[in-house]
């Protein structure tokens, strides 16, 4: 089975490249070859390479710029996703298509379920809830994961940001009034495969294809895992506590987006709490630097 990968250049879809390797014949054009915001090309790509199963880690994601480019940024994360979904279901093929904790205002005091109602505070937002829509409507065998705070050693993200700031010596200030779990690139790409193989039994896309929370466990604040970071990375650096108002932003984030993953748990997946993947990646680190 052909499984076409979109986005492998980016975080998730670089550690899916090899999680998904046991699953079929993974084809992960780049982006000069797929790229989303030309529809016709995505249609003639997916035509002639018929997989089996497309899976969508492309995604417009630079939250700030987004709201000055919204109709970018829906093209590419509404639109696409559902021409993607349409093709798939044409061939019968299934889908797996990536979404963000930022559907959700984060006005709510528990973690999200799947079927709490969105109401995104941010074009990217929105754009994101757009192409969730366009998937679930499209009739395609399909799993739409909801993920939050992504991270890990290559890219653009949080924690190397925070890591870069540090060795340049910059006071490190950060919002502590924002809460998520913070999810490592490879333990989306393990359970995503992990999942993908028990879909592999008869029936299974027709019992469950839907909306999953997919993050890692437990919850914090962008503040927390700045400390965090710095602890597992052996930085004696101090971060600053301060409120999202005196973090000068364009965009506005949700307070708390926590998701719960239960939904996802019913069908056997172990979740690790989001310090112990944290501790994992940056032993990772601890290799590529020695090496
Ligand atoms: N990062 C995060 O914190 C979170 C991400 N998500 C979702 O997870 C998924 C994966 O995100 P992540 O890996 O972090 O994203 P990255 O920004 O790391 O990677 C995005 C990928 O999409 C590609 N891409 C962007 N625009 C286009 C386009 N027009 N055509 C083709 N490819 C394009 C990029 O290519 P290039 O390298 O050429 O730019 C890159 O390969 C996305 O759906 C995202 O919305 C959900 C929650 C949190
Ligand atoms: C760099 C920096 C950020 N911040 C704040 C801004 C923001 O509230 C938070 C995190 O910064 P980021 O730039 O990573 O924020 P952002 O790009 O909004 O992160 C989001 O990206 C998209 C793609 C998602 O889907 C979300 O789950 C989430 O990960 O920390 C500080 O307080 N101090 C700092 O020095
Ligand atoms: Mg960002």
């Amino acid at each position: 089975m052909n499984i076409l990968l979109t986005g492998a250049s980016g975080q998730v879809g670089y550690e899916l490249r090899r999680s998904l390797q046991g699953l079929g014949n993974v084809v992960a054009p780049a982006r000069s070859g797929l790229d989303l915001s030309d529809l016709a090309q995505l249609r003639s790509v997916v035509r002639e390479l018929k997989p089996g199963l497309i899976v969508n880690a492309a995604a417009y994601t630079a939250v700030e710029r987004a709201e000055s480019e919204p109709a970018l940024a829906l093209w590419v994360n509404g639109e696409a996703p559902g021409v993607l979904a349409a093709e798939a279901r044409a061939l019968g093929a299934a889908i797996v298509h990536y979404s963000t904790d930022y559907v959700f205002d984060g006005r709510q005091q528990a973690p999200y379920r799947e079927e709490d109602t969105p109401a995104p505070l941010n074009a990217y937002g929105r754009s994101k809830l757009a192409g969730e829509q366009a998937v679930a409507a499209s009739g395609a065998a399909h799993l739409i994961l909801r993920t939050s705070w992504v991270y890990g050693l290559r890219g653009h993200n949080f924690l190397c940001t925070m890591l870069e700031r540090a060795r340049q010596g910059h006071a490190l200030r950060v919002v502590a009034d924002q809460f998520s779990a913070p999810t490592w690139s490879r333990t989306l790409a393990e359970l995503t495969a992990q999942l993908l193989v028990r879909a592999q039994a008869p029936g299974w896309w027709q019992a469950h294809s839907g909306i999953y929370h997919l993050s890692c466990g437990g919850q914090t604040s962008w503040h927390g895992f700045a400390q965090a970071i710095m602890a597992e990375a052996g930085i004696g650096c101090e971060v600053q506590a301060i409120g999202s108002a005196e973090y000068p932003s364009p965009v506005r984030r949700p307070g708390n987006s926590t998701l719960c993953c239960d939904k996802l748990r019913t069908l056997g997946l172990v979740i690790p709490p989001w310090h112990e993947a944290l501790q994992l990646c940056m032993q990772d680190r601890a290799i590529v630097e020695y090496n």
